[in-house]
């Protein structure tokens, strides 16, 4: 069933963008996109091949010739007018995010205005690309550098953000001179063709942005854009397990390469912070799109002396959530993306009950709602041995860990294999210098459970990955550095 936009048109079935073009796959086929919340069939989109891909590659690559020479300024605008687009549609947009990925139709406004800000913050980056002059180390010599663009970019996103993950890549690549082609996730391709339909409208010029779409051949694109010696940058964000694949993909051709891998992010409590500050910091950061998000707090951690007192107050707020449908007024918890989700979450939750864990809110499926539903849900007495102690759960299950010491505490963090972000609340400035460099993450959170911002660098250590999205720092991934040295340049000056 088609949904109810203002303009249907940013409704695209059956085809990818490419090279300025809405394009069927060669062999016809299609999958269906169903639903998270009903499971009805939203729409179809192409099952794009290797071969599809390559025509999308191939346009990536001579349009590169041409839009590499635009001024940053020029390139500048051409986003600017896409943001303004995307601010525009953002109902419409909205609503297309919540009916694919299923987070409250507010939530999804939010993506749509975080979406957007890449695009208005990249279009700012744009016409301020420097290099350096160097004081050169041969006499004679003067030695500059200059910034351009690495060329044509595959960029491969994840379903959790279907509009946020795509305009984190595209812009600052554009931004930087490159030409792109994206592959839209699966589960929720209709947001990206949407925004590709606005960078038509935006006037991006033909094989700049390209989108293509697949669910079955998926490993088979993603070894084409690792693979194809026409593309020279890999951007991924998804799972560690695919970013491991892909980046072993990408060294038969040596791509650069970002990558924004899963988190496993501890959220930690001292005695001495703020408790409503942090019970309120905990449910932003571990309940943000269902738990579905690589920066969620996966482990909460609060000292013994005002345990029972954080669990109380937490416990309270996941109570009164409402889950269910997001397009329903009220509503302020959606379904996860699929059942496969609902059950590694009941799979955690059943592992800490095992292992002597409480569950003191939720702990079931949700079948009278669907069969992506799962409650929020809170459990006290949780253990190291536990797999939530280990294992990104991505779902609504908030895991409370006692502790007894600032060193313990640290150490059972920083025991994790990944370090994407972590959070502690504390009113101990000595303590929150110590802690916040001990921490082993990319991104911190002091005092505070939502640190997405597309003014601040978006990156993890570890085995999160590499590379920074956002800032000042994100269209650097996609630049190369030259260095221009110019000899026989200390020659006297000529005349009496
Ligand atoms: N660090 C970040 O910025 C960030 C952001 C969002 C999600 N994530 C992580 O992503 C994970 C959740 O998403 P997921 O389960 O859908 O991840 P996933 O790795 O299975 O999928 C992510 C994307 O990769 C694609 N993909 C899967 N296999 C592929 C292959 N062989 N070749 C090419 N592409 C392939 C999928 O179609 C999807 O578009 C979590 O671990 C989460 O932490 C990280
Ligand atoms: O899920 C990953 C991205 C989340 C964010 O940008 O806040």
């Amino acid at each position: 069933m088609a949904p109810k936009l203002n303009d249907p048109s940013l409704f695209k079935t059956d085809v990818c963008y490419v090279n300025g073009e809405w394009v069927k796959a060669g062999s016809g086929k299609t999958f269906e996109v169903h639903d998270p919340a009903t499971g009805k069939l939203i729409g179809t989109c192409p099952e794009f091949t290797a071969k599809d891909t390559d025509n999308a590659i191939a346009a990536a690559a001579t349009a590169f010739r041409e839009f590499r020479t635009k001024t940053g300024r020029e390139r500048s605008k051409l986003l600017r007018k896409w943001y303004d687009l995307m601010m525009e549609n953002s109902d419409d947009l909205a609503t297309l995010i919540t009916l694919e990925n299923g987070k409250p139709l507010a939530d999804a406004k939010g993506e749509v205005n975080y979406a957007a800000s890449f695009f208005e913050w990249f279009s700012e980056e744009a016409p301020r690309v420097y290099g350096d002059t160097i004081p050169a180390g041969v006499p004679g010599n003067r030695v500059v550098t200059i910034k351009e663009p690495v060329g044509v970019c595959g960029l491969i996103t994840p379903w959790n953000f279907p509009a946020a993950m795509i305009t984190r890549k595209i812009g600052p690549a554009l931004a930087a001179g490159c030409t792109t082609v994206c592959k839209a996730p699966g589960e929720t391709p209709f947001t990206s063709l949407a925004i590709a339909e606005l960078a038509h409208r935006a006037g991006i010029p033909k094989g700049v942005v390209n989108v293509v779409t697949t669910l079955n051949n998926t490993p088979e694109i993603g070894e084409t854009l690792t693979t194809h010696p026409a593309v020279q940058k890999v951007s991924f964000t998804g799972s560690t397990g695919v970013g491991k694949l892909l980046m072993k993909q990408a060294s038969s051709t040596l791509k650069i390469l970002s990558m924004e891998l899963g988190g496993n992010a501890p959220f930690i409590v001292f005695d001495d912070a703020d408790i409503d500050t942090a019970v309120a910091g905990a449910i932003a950061s571990k309940f943000r799109s269902s738990g579905q998000t690589c920066v969620c707090a996966n482990r909460i951690y609060v000292q013994k002396g005002i345990y029972d007192e954080f669990a109380e107050k937490f416990a309270e707020k996941v109570r009164a959530f409402k889950v269910g449908n997001g397009f329903e007024e009220g509503i302020t918890h959606g379904p996860l993306i699929h059942d496969r989700a609902t059950s590694k979450v009941d799979d955690h939750v059943k592992d800490a009950e095992k292992k002597g864990g409480k569950v003191v809110v939720g702990g079931q499926k949700m079948p009278d709602l669907g069969s992506n539903f799962y409650q929020p849900t809170v459990i006290t007495g949780m253990t190291k041995d536990m797999a939530i102690a280990s294992e990104e759960t991505f779902g609504p299950v908030a895991g409370l860990f006692p502790f007894d010491t600032e060193k313990e505490v640290v150490d059972l963090a920083n025991a994790a294999e990944v370090g994407l972000a972590g959070y502690f609340f504390s009113r101990d400035l000595e303590r929150i210098t110590r802690v916040a460099e001990a921490l082993e993450v990319g991104m911190i959170g002091v005092n505070t459970g939502l640190i997405s911002d597309p003014a601040a660098p978006f990156g993890g250590v570890k085995q999160s990955g590499f590379g920074r999205e956002g800032s000042k720092y994100g269209i650097e991934e996609y630049q190369n550095i030259k260095t221009i040295t110019y000899g026989g340049m200390g020659k006297p000056m000529q005349g009496s």
